[in-house]
């Protein structure tokens, strides 16, 4: 069993961002990861079997950049993660992060990193945030004032100050995924992993997070390793996605790239229509109505192209309520690289 548990006692403070050398931050080089698992076969017997969760995967992350880490359920993004952060021993290949091998130098690494999980809080439960915030102080050792400027800056800018003397177990999703990434970032970590920051979240809520993460990475320069099953978020977030499925890379680009891909077919948006009052299908260049019920309309179009003028020729004409675009799912945007042949190179 090579799996281990990092603990938030491991983690302590680290240099900026600014701090980081030349080259890849990130280093990924035909890294796989194997694992034995005992089945059972019949009333005695019992087979072992093996999984191989990360098959030959070989990527590079620079300093600054906001990457898209996304794929099916079981492509083996979290098994990522966890040797990212060296919780995992790859069984074969090379991993680098600042310079430093994950696995085996995981409590200097985790000086450099943050994580933050939409699942499950590292937060404590039954404490308020202000205690939670002030425990990760002491185990991170972050000098006073550096605290007291990062902890005024994240409480200013996620809006937590109504909520600091209140119990982590009484607060919304959204609020503890905030409190969650101001506790990620109180170190000031060079690279962030954030698994599915968005999850289970309101619209109101995702834009909130999804603001932060864009002005982070912008004025921090934290590199950014970002899964997520919604593709708002990329769309929003990230210059770059990288697509894996079954433990490799399948694409590596834009996501317009990845939308656009030749011989996929052309992915399609969904621009979701509210209008004043039941009327006609609407008829505009470049998309066409796919669904109509009572004042509602969807609208598919290309989804390498911008909605922007759409949106624009649209509201000229009709008495627009609300819209909003819905994003192909992932798994239908990989169905159609499979169907074009996979392993396709990104633009
Ligand atoms: N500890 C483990 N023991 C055995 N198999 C494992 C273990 N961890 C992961 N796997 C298997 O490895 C594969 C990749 O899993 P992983 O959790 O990395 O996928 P994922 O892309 O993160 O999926 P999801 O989107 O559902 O979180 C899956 O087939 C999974 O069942």
């Amino acid at each position: 069993m090579t799996e281990r548990t990092t603990t938030t006692t491991e983690l302590a403070a680290g240099p900026s961002a600014a701090a980081t050398s030349a080259g890849p931050l990130i280093e990924v080089r035909d890294v796989r990861k194997t694992f034995s698992v005992r089945r059972r076969a019949g009333r005695f017997r019992r087979t072992r079997s093996e999984v191989h969760a990360v098959a030959g995967l070989s990527f590079e992350v620079a300093a600054g950049e906001m990457v898209g880490y996304i794929g099916p359920n079981g492509a083996g993004k979290s098994t990522t993660i966890k040797m990212l952060t060296g919780i995992l021993v790859p069984t074969a290949g090379t991993l680098r992060v600042a310079g430093i091998e994950p696995s085996r130098e995981r409590i200097r690494l985790a000086r450099r990193i943050g994580v933050v999980f939409g699942q499950r809080t590292t937060l404590w439960w039954d404490l308020p945030l202000r205690d939670s915030f002030g425990l990760l102080r002491r185990i991170y050792r972050i000098p006073d004032a550096r605290y007291r400027e990062n902890l005024d800056h994240y409480v200013g800018l996620l809006e937590l100050g109504p909520l600091l003397d209140v119990p982590v177990r009484q607060l919304s999703l959204g609020q503890r995924m905030r409190g969650d990434i101001a506790a990620a970032l109180l170190h000031d970590p060079e690279v962030v992993y954030l698994d599915e920051p968005t999850i289970g979240l309101d619209i109101v809520s995702k834009a909130k997070v999804r603001e932060f993460l864009r002005d982070l990475n912008r004025e921090r320069g934290t590199t950014v390793l970002l899964t997520t099953h919604d593709l708002t978020d990329i769309e929003q977030l990230c210059s770059r996605v990288m697509v894996i499925d079954h433990g490799r890379v399948m694409y590596d680009g834009s996501l317009t790239g990845l939308h656009g891909l030749d011989g996929l077919g052309g992915s399609e948006r969904t621009l979701v229509v509210d209008l004043a009052e039941p009327g006609p299908p609407i008829e505009v260049a470049g998309a066409s109505v796919v669904r109509v019920d009572g004042p509602r309309q969807w609208l598919a179009f290309p989804a390498a192209t911008s909605a922007a003028p759409l949106v624009a020729s649209i509201a000229a004409r009709y008495p627009l309520a609300d819209l909003s675009i819905q994003e192909p799912a992932i798994e239908s945007v990989i169905a159609r690289m499979y169907a074009a042949g996979g392993d396709v190179s990104g633009a």
